[in-house]
């Protein structure tokens, strides 16, 4: 198959993912998922950047996409999109506990881990829910969503939704 296709499959795959991360900065300070307590470290869990609200939100425009596409790819890409969405902020969250175990602040730039922990949390939903995603579609979603994730934090710092660009 031609990259172009593998691209616009990755995309596909990965939109209720993207959306659902694109969405959860809407929620500025909402209650936290670790209600603020510290690990063993002495350091927050996860810190106020995850809170339930912004959970709720994200999997709530995550799922809506899911609803959208499934009329072109079925039904059950409401419930992949769920499962997605919900995988996704789990690697969201992930990445802010280890952000949190190296010492870094909420909303300290770590990049690569930054761009990527949604993406991999997405790829794991996606398995659970028996999307198969080949090398070629998740390599082509790396990189997309590696560029999308610096352009719209950039967007959303200058619209004021992120107090950091990234
Ligand atoms: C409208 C609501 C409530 C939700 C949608 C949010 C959304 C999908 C935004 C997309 C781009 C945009 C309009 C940005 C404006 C500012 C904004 C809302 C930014 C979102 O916050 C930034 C960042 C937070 O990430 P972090 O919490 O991990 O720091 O969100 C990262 C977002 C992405 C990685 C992906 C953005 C999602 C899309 C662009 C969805 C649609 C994607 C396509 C159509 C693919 C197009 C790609 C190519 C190459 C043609
Ligand atoms: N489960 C989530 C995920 C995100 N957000 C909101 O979306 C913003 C951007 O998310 P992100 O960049 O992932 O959080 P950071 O502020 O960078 O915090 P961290 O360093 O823990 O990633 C957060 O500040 C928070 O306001 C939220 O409320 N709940
Ligand atoms: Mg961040």
């Amino acid at each position: 198959m031609s990259l172009i296709i593998y691209i616009a499959l990755g995309i596909l795959y990965y939109l209720p993912a993207l959306v659902a991360n694109g969405s959860a900065p809407f929620v500025k300070n909402g209650t936290p998922i670790d209600f603020k307590r510290n690990f063993i470290d002495g350091r927050r869990i996860l810190g106020d950047g995850k809170s339930f609200e912004g959970l709720l939100v994200a999997l709530t425009f995550g799922t809506t996409v899911g609803v959208i596409l499934s009329k072109f790819l079925g039904i059950e890409w409401i419930i992949v999109s769920f499962v997605e969405s919900f995988f996704a902020m789990i690697g969201d969250m992930i990445g802010a506990f280890i952000k949190r175990r190296l010492g870094l602040e909420r909303g300290a730039r770590a990049l690569g881990l930054d761009q990527l922990d949604f993406v991999l949390g997405a790829t794991l939903g996606l398995f659970l829910a028996k999307i198969q995603v080949n090398i070629y579609e998740f390599l082509s979603i790396v990189i997309i969503a590696f560029v999308l994730h610096i352009l719209t934090n950039n967007i959303a710092y200058r619209l004021k939704i992120k107090s950091v660009p990234w």
